[in-house]
């Protein structure tokens, strides 16, 4: 199986009455899901995407990909949020973080994912004097970050290689009508792909939001959408053996035993993004009316060293759930050192991925012995078709989850303060009742 939940370290921590407890909760959750009744049900278009994705759509990205890779030394791709995770998360998975360095395909580089000039200025730089192409991500086509940084390197595009040319470099992957991102890209006539109405941010990575910028790194999308196929098939099945489910309930076990902290872990550097991926999934579903769990994340070993201590002894407010990814994409045979001045010949003569393998044994055991309920989730390697099954395996979890916790998984109110604050502070129009107020609040 690709994905395995393994739970035979929470036995101390969860019994089995508790399991037997919460599964009535699961099975309403699943109904709500199914029956499309529950809050937020305008936004389940992902439940069955990867089946019922827009084929026609999806033979026009590997046509945009293809041209890409062909025509572009660098492709810019200007999102936040879900308009950006999902895309580098599986790139960063699939292909390594250090994909840019060591591939022979376009360099990818995200931008318009904060408002620092310096990190624009730093985009700017790798774009100055290249063949390259830009694919701006945004749902509603309105998002501050996504369009500041569009603002200026599509200003440099056609400075670079003429507006008419920089037309056909610049692809837009926005609502299918509204939005002044649509309007803009239809009046310029680049080419546009969709966000469906039904599909929230975070649930939007199988879709063009992620697919252009994935098959453009050269990962087959292919692969991608039959892992998650796969996984929807097995996953969207009431039972009490699916996984995805039982990952829900134990979150929703454990958070009412006063774990409010969960922290996904992964002992594969190239996982990063991923985490930051389940961070916004996980944190923008759940994280309102007061409640929800604090989706955190480590890489360990690297983590062991930075926040090893607190998990070991700090406050007990926390579990961990370490994707456990069985197969690296590259091993190293550890080789004998004559005279051991290291001291490390104990080492040698196998894998480092065994050395990789008893570093998260030790820890999970020391961690347990800490208190630290351990949940695994065991993933064959990190290939496409394995990630896509990763990926439809957290969102089925999620949406779960969020219904155990009763709050609306697919909406985010909460993010418009922010917003609202800075269009006041920096004089939007519409927002001059709020800025003297606000102003006074920061002297
Ligand atoms: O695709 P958009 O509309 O630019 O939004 C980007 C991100 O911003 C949010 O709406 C929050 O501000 C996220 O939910 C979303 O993923």
């Amino acid at each position: 199986m690709s994905v395995a939940l393994n739970t035979k370290h929470l036995s101390s921590f969860i019994s089995e009455e508790e399991y037997a407890a919460i599964y009535p909760q699961v099975e309403a959750a699943h109904n709500q899901l199914e029956a499309k009744s529950g809050p937020g049900n305008d936004f389940l278009g992902w439940m069955y995407l990867p089946r019922d994705y827009d084929k026609e759509e999806f033979a026009r990205i590997k046509e945009a990909a293809a041209k890409i890779r062909e025509d572009s030394d660098v492709l810019v791709v200007a999102g936040i949020g879900g308009s950006y995770l999902g895309a580098r998360a599986v790139i960063e998975a699939v292909k390594g973080q250090f994909h840019n360095e060591l591939e022979n395909g376009p360099k990818i580089y995200f931008c318009g994912n904060s408002i620092s000039p310096t990190y624009l200025n730093n985009i700017i730089s790798l774009c100055k004097g290249k063949r390259f192409s830009i694919n701006v991500i945004s749902k509603s086509g309105t998002t501050t970050e996504t369009s500041l940084a569009f603002r200026v390197l599509r200003e440099l595009l056609e400075k670079e290689m003429g507006a008419e040319e920089a037309n056909k470099r610049i692809y837009a992957t926005t609502d299918r009508a509204k939005g002044t991102l649509k309007q803009l890209a239809d009046a310029q006539g680049w080419p546009t792909f969709v966000v469906p109405d039904d599909v929230g941010g975070r649930y939007s990575v199988l879709s063009a939001v992620g697919l252009l910028p994935i098959a453009a790194a050269g990962i087959s999308i292919d692969d991608l959408m039959k892992g998650a196929a796969d996984s929807m098939e097995r996953f969207s099945v009431l039972s009490k053996d699916n996984d995805a489910y039982k990952y829900a309930a134990i979150r929703n076990i454990l958070y009412r035993k006063g774990k409010s902290v969960e922290i996904l872990e992964c002992y594969e550097p190239d996982f990063a993004l991923m985490n930051e991926w389940y961070k916004q999934l996980f944190g923008e579903s759940e994280g309102k009316d007061n409640k929800g769990l604090f989706p955190a994340s480590c890489i360990f070993s690297t983590d062991l060293h930075s926040m090893g201590q607190f998990i070991q002894e700090g406050s007990r407010t926390m579990f961990e759930t370490i994707v456990d990814v069985k197969k690296p994409a590259q091993d190293l045979f550890i080789d004998p050192l004559e005279g051991n001045f290291d001291g490390l010949n104990f080492l040698a003569n196998q894998n480092m991925s065994i050395v990789n393998r008893k570093a998260m044994e030790g820890t999970i055991l020391a961690h347990t012995d800490g208190g630290v309920p351990e949940v695994l989730i065991e993933v064959d390697d990190l290939t496409a078709y394995n990630v896509g099954y990763l990926i439809y395996f957290f969102w089925r979890a999620c949406a779960c989850s969020g219904y155990l916790l009763s709050v609306n998984p697919f909406n985010q109110p909460g993010v418009e303060s922010y917003k609202k604050n800075m269009f006041a502070l920096l004089g939007k129009p519409g927002y001059e009742g709020l800025t003297a107020e606000l102003e006074a609040k920061l002297k």
